[in-house]
């Protein structure tokens, strides 16, 4: 189980913004998280995922800290994937940086081997996103946090994104946070929704 339990935390001292947060995601359970912009879902997610460690509380996996080094066992997939690929890396590069995927997850997403040629700018918004979420999808994953993934997408593409995502979760027992501006999408992935004030 990931859990966040009494997170407390603010870039300027004079600003609170994430007070006394607590949630938890089970292993292969999708939760919805929403909440007005600035709100600090993308802080959470962060926190969430160890690239940030928060003022006060904790953040546990079956109730042991993240790891401090190494692989991170909770992936954050943000909304805007080429920002986070080095844009002279061909595809298969990107890839391998993380893990091998195996074809499994690569059919499931839909990663036609011929991308791998490609470099990131070569690649659709869409495409480019299936590539980010295969590479989070390594073998130490246990939960992903995934942050507007599909906001800037058409729905076809929407559609087939959390399709595979939702199958590959529950095929492997990934928890997702699903974060999103979207009401509708959170209806669909999630089960249970936590709202940020
Ligand atoms: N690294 C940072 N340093 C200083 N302030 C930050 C930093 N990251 C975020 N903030 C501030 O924290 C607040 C919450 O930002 P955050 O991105 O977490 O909100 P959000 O709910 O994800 O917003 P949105 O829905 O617009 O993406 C904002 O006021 C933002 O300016």
């Amino acid at each position: 189980m990931l859990e966040a339990r009494s997170i407390h935390h603010r870039f300027r001292p004079d600003v609170p913004l994430l007070r006394d947060v607590s949630l938890h995601v089970a292993p292969g359970e999708v939760v919805g998280l929403e909440g007005a912009s600035g709100s600090g879902k993308t802080t959470l997610a962060r926190l969430l995922a160890g690239h940030l460690v928060p003022d006060r509380g904790r953040v546990t996996i079956d109730g042991t800290a993240l790891p401090q080094a190494g692989f991170r066992p909770v992936q954050y997939v943000p909304q805007t994937p080429v920002l986070a690929m080095n844009p002279r890396w061909r595809i298969g590069r990107v890839l391998r940086e993380s893990h091998q995927p195996d074809s499994a997850a690569r059919s499931a997403l839909g990663v036609d081997p011929a991308w791998d040629r490609r470099f990131p700018h070569e690649l659709s918004g869409g495409q480019l996103q299936r590539v980010a979420l295969l590479r989070s999808l390594a073998p130490g994953t246990r939960y992903l946090v995934a942050d507007e993934i599909t906001s800037a997408l058409d729905p076809v593409a929407q559609a087939l994104i959390w399709t595979a995502l939702l199958r590959l979760s529950r095929e492997r027992g990934i928890g997702i946070l699903a974060i999103s501006h979207e009401p509708a999408l959170l209806d669909r992935v999630a089960l249970r929704r936590i709202t940020l004030r």
